[in-house]
């Protein structure tokens, strides 16, 4: 766990061995002091260094550690004995020191860093703090503004930002370690007193008390309801306000109210979640580490609409040459415009000259020829796909994979107009494609794992959290969508406003109400959606009994709200009113209150006062009773899988998990008594019903979402 030796006769080596990012584990942090007391004890050892196997120093604390009882020796003494020691200690950075990490090398007496370094305090996104006296540390190293950055937001800086704000002594292109050997042999006649960080004395500005307040109403207007931001600047509060000893104890209350939170529960779960949603398997045995993706050098791109723009923005940003193909020659040159000028922008944010040079532009399917992969982003029209796939198949060479950035139509159904079903998968990006990180890839039942392991990969080098997901309506995010936006539209028609309902969300941690993400995503495409499935427009027969369409509840509304030209930002009228077309400073809007008023009394419904509890309980249970109906249907293999799709797709507060590990937290037991009490209230509304999965888990005694996988196991996969 820690390796101890003695170099260049006088200095004590000590490596940590835990792969893979030598995390603190109880196990390290033994080793860690038992080599320590051997160095300060041995008479031969002028001064140590600390360094990282495998070219990294440590990532923090071990998080594994954090769900179960805390063993081993615990951190903060042991730093302190580290900093109070008599001989120099130096640490050696290359690759990341992070949380924990970090935390020891500030109580090292020095810090060299390989230029490729990153360090930083991320424990805030896991709904900590630092606190292994780092919230006290860094504040008295660099100072209180630049300190309170750094831990309310965890960002990661590099080594040549650590040397400018004083963190870290020198940065180093050459092997960190024995630049360390070297600067240790130095550093062993100089006193050391300076070098103590907790001794020091943080540096404060003149309008401390101005400063912290503004920054905590800053922190709590990004935090949407996450405390420990909050705590953070409470700890840094501290630094400057309290010697060493007794901030060190603040930041250990701090630390006591958020590590056990049901926050810190959830943001530690996305952390693993995240990591797990990359680890694909499929019921044939093939998953993520016996699939070999294929290598893409040349991409195409069909389609230069907001989606296909940014899907060649982000195959271009990670050097792939890509070939560009709209159908008219205006269309092509709009998009080449707003592609370069992304590409540019990009380039000038990075100091870097923009890659043009992989970009080419066309109008003809024939220059598609030798490419390796094909995502095609046309407009979500199933007859216009397929005969775009069918061209391809005849143009493309045979091992060119095809992809559709379909946002839920059938895949299968495009892999069968051509001559290649296993080499078709769909890419289902997420708008604006160069920003949002979710990418759902997939699966038909006809694509290879060849193919899956190389959208997949992909995505990954694209800097996408790729998700595998099983081919039905929808996918996964916009199947479990159209429940959440039912029990939204179906309280506005009980009595509630969008504005309500929208603030419920927000208050609950959403960046965004369901009415004005609706408004931003535009109001046209849900309702073009709705006329293909014979839900609304012209051919419904007028017999049809008002407010039920197929046997089901159905609320017209967002039809009504169309009819009159309000497709949302674009048109500058929604659910709400904005400055001009393309605005987005949401404003209430009287028009859409008569027409709500107008619209009960025509149908009676007598409007009742509806809790924020409620809106809350109908629209995401009924979000996660879909995603339960989605795992018992095999089109997502883990509940993980979903939570990480609405976490990066759909702006789910972090906080809160994802909308299964949110159900989890509030109960099972209680989201199947809650579905059941709505379900009775409304029983034409099928998405109430409690799926057969959540009645399953609720009779195996509700066991953590870590292991509904063994539930679900016996359950047909699509996947
Ligand atoms: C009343 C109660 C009182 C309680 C009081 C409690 C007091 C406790 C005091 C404790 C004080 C501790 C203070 C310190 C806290 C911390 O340090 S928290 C951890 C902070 N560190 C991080 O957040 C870093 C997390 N890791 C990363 O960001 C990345 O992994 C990386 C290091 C940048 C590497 O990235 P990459 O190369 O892309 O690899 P990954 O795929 O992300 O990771 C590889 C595998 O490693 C696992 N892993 C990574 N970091 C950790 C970790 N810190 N702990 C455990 N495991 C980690 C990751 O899950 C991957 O695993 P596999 O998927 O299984 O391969």
């Amino acid at each position: 766990m820690a390796r101890y030796e003695l170099v260049k006769r006088s200095v004590a080596l000590i490596t940590l061995t835990n792969p893979p990012v030598n995390a603190l584990s109880s196990a390290v942090r033994h080793a860690i002091a038992k080599s320590m007391e051997h160095a300060l004890n041995d008479p031969k050892v002028t001064a140590v260094v600390i360094y990282g196997e495998n070219g990294r120093f440590c990532g923090g604390a071990d998080i594994r550690e954090f769900a179960g009882p805390l063993r081993g020796p615990p951190l903060v003494p042991l730093l302190d004995a580290i900093e109070a020691g008599e001989k120099p200690v130096v640490a050696a950075i290359e690759g990341v020191a992070l949380g924990g990490g970090f935390e020891l090398a500030l109580v090292c007496h020095y810090r060299i860093a390989h230029f490729k370094a990153r360090l930083g305090l991320p424990e805030v996104t896991l709904g900590i703090l630092p606190a292994a006296g780092g919230t006290q540390r860094l504040p008295r190293l660099i100072g209180i503004p630049a300190a309170l950055e750094l831990i309310t937001t965890g960002r990661h800086i590099s080594a040549q930002e650590a040397l400018k704000l004083g963190i870290v002594d020198q940065v180093t292109e050459q092997n960190a370690c024995e630049v360390a050997v070297e600067f240790a042999l130095r550093a062993v006649a100089k006193p050391l007193s300076s070098r103590r960080v907790s001794t020091l004395t943080t540096p404060c500005p003149p309008d401390l008390d101005a400063l912290l307040e503004a920054v905590t109403m800053q922190v709590k207007k990004k935090a949407r309801g996450a405390m420990a931001p909050l705590a953070c600047v409470q700890a840094v509060r501290a630094a400057a306000t309290m010697p060493y000893s007794k901030g060190i104890k603040r930041e250990s209350e701090l630390m006591a109210t958020l590590f056990n939170s049901g926050q810190a529960r959830a943001l530690q779960y996305c952390f693993f979640a995240q990591r797990t949603a990359g680890k694909w398997t499929l019921p044939s045995g093939a998953q993520w580490n016996n699939s070999k993706p294929r290598e893409i050098r040349r991409a195409a791109v069909i389609g230069l609409g907001t989606m296909g723009r940014g899907i060649v923005v982000s195959l271009a940003r990670v050097g792939i040459s890509v070939i560009a193909v709209e159908s008219e020659k205006k269309l092509l040159e709009t998009g080449k415009q707003m592609v370069i000028g992304m590409l540019e922008r990009d380039a000038k944010r990075q100091g870097v000259s923009a890659s043009l040079n992989l970009l080419k532009f066309t109008l003809s399917l024939q220059d598609l020829k030798d490419v390796d992969i094909v995502i095609e982003a046309v407009f979500e029209d199933m007859a216009l796909k397929k005969h775009v796939f069918q061209e391809l198949s005849k143009v493309c060479r045979p091992a060119t994979l095809l992809c559709s950035n379909t946002s839920g139509l059938d895949v299968d159904a495009l892999a069968g107009v051509t001559d290649r079903p296993h080499l078709v998968v769909g890419m289902h990006f997420f708008s604006p494609a160069h920003v949002m990180k979710l990418l759902e890839v997939v699966c038909g039942p006809r694509s290879s794992s060849e193919t899956i392991a190389t959208a997949m990969s992909l995505g990954k080098r694209m800097g996408k959290v790729s998700v595998a997901v099983g081919n039905c309506p929808g996918f996964v995010g916009n199947r479990m969508l159209k429940p959440y936006l039912d029990q939204a539209t179906f309280l506005l028609e009980e009595g509630a406003t969008p504005e309500q309902i929208d603030k419920a969300l927000e208050d609950f941690g959403f960046a965004m109400g369901v009415f004005r993400m609706s408004d931003l995503a535009g109001l046209d495409v849900g309702w073009r959606v709705r006329k293909e499935s014979g839900l609304t427009g012209p051919d419904i027969d007028p017999k049809n009994p008002p407010r039920r369409r197929q046997g089901h509840r159905y609320c017209p509304i967002p039809d009504m709200v169309c009819e009159q030209g309000r497709f949302g930002q674009k048109t500058g009228r929604g659910w709400y009113m904005y400055d001009s077309p393309g605005g987005t400073n949401a404003k209430s809007d009287p028009l859409i209150q008569n027409l709500l008023e107008m619209y009960r009394s025509r149908y009676g419904i007598q409007p009742r006062n509806i809790s924020d509890q409620e809106i809350i309980e109908r629209c995401l249970f009924a979000l996660a009773n879909e995603g339960f109906r989605i795992l018992e249907d095999g089109i997502a293999a883990r509940p993980e899988d979903i939570d990480v799709i609405y976490l990066f797709g759909y702006g789910f507060p972090r906080h809160r998990g994802g909308p299964m590990f949110y159900a989890s937290m509030v109960g099972l037991e209680r989201v199947l008594e809650r579905l059941e009490h709505y379900h009775q209230a409304h029983p034409d509304v099928p998405h109430l019903e409690p799926s057969p999965l959540l009645k399953k888990l609720v009779a195996c005694g509700s066991p953590p979402v870590q292991n509904w996988r063994e539930h679900i196991k016996t359950m047909h996969s699509h996947l």
